[in-house]
This record gives C-alpha cells, structure tokens and sequence, in this order.
C-alpha cells in the first residue's frame, strides 16, 4: 500500500481518494484481461463491503432507538424492559454473525426439480439453517463456457442482484463450486404460464389482459435497467402463490443455437428474398389452424420437450433477433405479441414442427400472421396484436412502453393496482413445498445428493473459475423497515406486549436469514469473488 500527496491510497491496481471511493488504475498500468477483472470485482468488493457495514450501523442504531421507544411506550416494568433490549442486541449479535457466514451447495436440502431449461435444472431446496424453501437454479459451467454463455449467466446474476421489483423474481445467493454456479431465488409455486396454456389451450381475454398487463409491468423494468430479456416466452412467466406473474431467467436467454443459426445461415439469401418479396413459401406460410391435425399435435408434444433442450423454442422471437440484424429493447415487445396471440388463439403464430418453417414464418409475418374464424377475438386484441407483430419502426413500445398501456385493449386497466388485485387466476398450492403446477421430472439416481467432487468449495478458485469472477451474492435483507414491523405493534386487542414479543420473534425469524422481501425493505448486496 502506497499514500500520495493528494490523498491516494493505492492498493494493487486500485486507487482511494478521499471520499471517492476506489478506482482503477489506467488499463496500461493492469495488464492482463483477468487482473483487470479481478481488481473491478476487488473493487466492488471493497465499496460494497463499506457501504454495507455503514448502512448496517445506522440500521442497527435505527432498530434500536425505535425498539426502545415501543418498548418504554407499553410501559413495562423496567427489569423487563431492559431484558427485551439485551435480547435485541443479542440477536442483532446472532444476526451478524450469519451474515459474515458463507453460504454453499452444503447449506441447502434438495427436493424435487421442478424444471428444466437449456443448460441446467431448476428444483426445490431448504436452507438448513431455518427451514426457509426457495428455488435453486444450477448451471454447468462447462456448458456455460462451451457454449459461449459466460457473459450471459453473469448478466443474469447482475439484473437479479440488481432489480428490486415485485415482477421479476427475486435472488438471495448465487455462489458457485468447482463445477457448476447456483442461483437461489424464491420459489414462485404458481406454474410457469407455458404449463397454465398447456393446460388451458385458450384463456379468456380479461384473463389474458391480466398476465399481459403484469408481463408489460416486467419487461417494463427491466428495460429501465438497460437490459433485455430477448428471450421473452411463456416458460419464463411464472406465477406466485397469489397468481401474479413475475418474469425469470435473464441473459440465459440463448443466442440462436448453432444448429438454428446454420440452418439460417443455408436459408439467410433466400430468406432475405422472401423478406423482400413478401411472399412466404407455399408450406411455411400456413397459419396454425390451417395445417393438419397431426402436425399441430406433433408441436404441443414438441413444445415441452423442446422447453427442457438446449435448443429451446423459436416461436416467440423476433425477426430481427432471428436475422442478427442488432435488435434493440423493441424486441421484447414483439415476444409479448406472440404470447398474447397464443393466448387468445391456442398455438403462437408462427407455430410449425419444423423449426426453419417456424424462423421463415417470422420472417415472412407481413404474410403468415393470420387470425382464424374460430376462436373469436376482439378488435381491440387483434390490433394489439397486429401492433406488436409487426415492424420495429412501427412497433408499440418502441417509443415506451406507455405506448402499450394507452392501447384500447387495456382501457380499464389499472396500472398502478395490478400487484394488489386478486389475480386472475389463484393456483391451488397446499404448503410451501406443494409442486402440484409443475411439471413430474424423474429424478437422476444420485442427482439430488450431488456433491462437489473435491475440497470445500469457498477454498476453490480453479482456472477456470476466472470466468466466473464476480458471481457470488448474498443479499441481507434483514432490515424490513420498522415501518413494517411497526404494524405488528399495534394494539391487537389482546393487549401490547404479546406485540412486542412476537416483534422480537420475529426480528429472531428475519434476521436468520434475511426473510422474505417486500418492496420496502432496504435490501444491500454483497458481493465476493
Ligand atoms: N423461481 C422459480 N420458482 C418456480 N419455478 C421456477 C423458478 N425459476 C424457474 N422455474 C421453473 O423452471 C423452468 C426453467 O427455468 P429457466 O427458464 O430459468 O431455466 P433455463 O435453464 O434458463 O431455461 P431456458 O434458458 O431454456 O429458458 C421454468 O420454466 C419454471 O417452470
């Protein structure tokens, strides 16, 4: 460590100035890729670290002023008064010492898979330490890393760690061993709106309104952290236990698989032409009602099947993301399009078993999307639709997003009340462990007691885990405001200090693990590499 004349410290490659933080030194003075990477994490790290203790303290401090406060408000004896204090500072104490703690694959119980995406499972599991359910999501590193989809898992993490909003699904740890990075997010034990329409075929439109309005809420947010998802598709819908829809899955949205990418490749002049043209291919422009039964049935079997492989289903992606043209936020909006299409309709529109006719009839969507006599819709969805599938130039939503939500079809809706309305549909879920709305996926012999293979995996940093620099979060959401917990003290007609005690049951309960969030909770991240 060296001091300079206006201040700096300097540490490695980092630089502290006096009230700015740390920064990096010029890239000249770092040399390789991978230090440069590991002095921005170091970096992170350390403001992170600093941050985190300050609006720690202050929380404590605050914790305690309003603790005491309530405390000498139910006017108890003072030996019982100070006891209720030295157990808060107790349990502050406990609580401290869970958050240094690291967490590891070793600190959950797996239970049942619950899903499965194009490069790892997703299933149910319990933190040992309290009991607490959530979902973890594994990813393989290796297919990570052969697959080109380094950047991708880490731009996942980054929006999860980094978005606090009710519509997307919320992530408390990501940490990784020498094989495979763990996501673990709350488990949402509504279904996957893939499932709901397998289940369904058609909804109705107030019911379609509903998951559209609250999907537009969530690509919504997501775009106003410069992110997009691209890979916008019912299996990425999930619903909670009230039935609300929150999005999942980011940046794991897979570029066009090699396969689909030669494929377009062979076709990419022709395609063009047609593009040009307008005019579809004689069997590629069917609309879905219009092929044959069997061919229709053949793509409801596919479309589980194709959900769990590593190729994933092209139906919902927008012609500018299929011909690499560069593709912006708007592209999101034309999924959506789709999505909604198959809600009022039964199949996506541009639904065909053969994947290079389901890319064509994108490409050729001035003539392939077509509305069938039967189901009806009304005029309002069908220009909606027609308003999202369509050119980016004159696509909804490519000026904002309040150009959907002033569209006629959602007149009525109320923007602002969506999250606190009754859903509208409220799944059956029996207990926090109930997986009744998903799929039954066989369990591997041997899988759920999968351990990493050598040493702990806190000492492990391979080579390769260079890649992966930067991964590991834990979010302490311990603090639910006193706002919050004040509630609880209210007077609950069977007198104040049962109140109190639960509040301190409860800060014993929250502070173990950090609890469930909500919206006002001060949330902080921590990040290690
Ligand atoms: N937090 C969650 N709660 C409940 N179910 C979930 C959760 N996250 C994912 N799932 C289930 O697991 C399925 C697969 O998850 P996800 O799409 O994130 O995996 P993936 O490997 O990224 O898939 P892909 O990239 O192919 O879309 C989802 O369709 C959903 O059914």
């Amino acid at each position: 460590m060296e001091g300079g004349a206006d201040g700096t410290v300097r540490v490695g490659g980092l630089n502290a100035k006096p009230g700015r933080g740390f920064e990096l030194e010029s890239d000249s003075a770092v040399s390789s890729p991978v230090t440069r990477q590991k002095a921005a994490a170091a970096k992170q790290f350390i403001e992170n670290h600093y941050k985190n203790y300050l609006q720690g303290l202050h929380e404590r401090m605050e914790r305690r002023r309003e603790f005491q406060r309530k405390v000498q408000e139910a006017q108890l004896p003072v030996e019982e008064q100070d006891e209720m204090m030295r157990s808060l500072a107790r349990r502050e104490t406990e609580y401290m010492r869970l958050q240094r703690r690291k967490i590891g694959i070793d600190d959950f119980e797996l239970l049942t898979v619950i899903g499965k995406g194009a490069f790892g499972e997703v299933r149910l599991c319990r933190l040992r330490s309290t009991g607490e359910v959530y979902a973890m999501k594994k990813l393989k590193k290796t297919d990570m890393l052969s697959r080109g989809q380094v950047e991708h898992v880490r731009s996942e993490r980054n929006l999860l760690a980094e978005v606090d909003s009710r519509c997307i699904v919320k992530l408390f740890y990501s940490f990784q061993d020498s094989e495979c990075l763990y996501l673990i997010m709350e488990y949402l034990p509504g279904g996957d709106i893939m499932t709901l329409l397998m289940r369904e075929d058609i909804l109705a439109e107030d019911v379609a309104r509903f998951y559209i309005a609250e999907s537009i809420l969530a690509i919504h947010s997501i775009h106003q952290h410069n992110y997009v998802h691209r890979d916008i598709k019912p299996d990425n819908l999930i619903l909670d236990k009230s039935g609300h829809l929150k999005l999942s899955d980011f940046g794991l949205c897979k570029p066009l698989d090699d396969k689909y990418s030669s494929l377009l490749l062979e076709d990419e002049e022709m395609l063009s032409q047609e593009a040009e043209s307008q005019s579809g291919k004689a069997d590629s422009d069917k609309a879905p009602w219009q092929m044959p039964k069997e061919q229709l049935l053949q793509w409801k079997r596919n479309r589980r099947a194709l959900a769990y492989s590593t190729v994933g289903t092209l139906d919902y992606m927008a012609p500018e993301v299929l011909l690499k043209k560069g593709y912006g936020m708007e592209c999101d909006w034309w999924s959506l399009g789709a999505i909604l299409y198959e809600m009022l309709v039964g199949y996506p529109p541009f639904c065909s078993d053969d994947p290079r006719i389901t890319c064509r009839k994108i490409i050729n969507w001035r003539v392939c999307l077509k509305f069938p006599e039967e189901p009806k819709i009304s005029d309002e969805a069908r220009d909606l639709i027609c308003r999202l599938l369509c050119d980016v130039e004159s696509r909804l939503g490519t000026r904002g997003a309040e150009e959907i939500k002033t569209h006629p079809w959602f007149n009525g809706t109320q923007w602002d009340k969506l999250y606190e309305m009754e859903a509208a549909y409220r799944p059956t879920v029996d207990g926090e462990l109930d997986t009744q709305n998903f799929e039954k996926f066989p369990e591997v012999e041997g899988s759920a007691s999968e351990t990493p293979q050598v040493g702990p995996w806190r000492k492990m940093l391979t080579s390769k885990d260079d890649n992966f620099i930067g991964f590991t979060f834990k979010k302490s959401d311990i603090t639910r405001s006193m706002e919050n917990t004040g509630t609880d003290m209210k007077p609950n007609g069977s007198g104040d200090a049962p109140s109190l005690i639960s509040l301190l049951g409860r800060i014993n309960m929250e502070e173990a693990e950090g609890g469930e969030l909500n919206q006002k909770t001060e949330t902080n991240t921590k990040n290690k590499y």
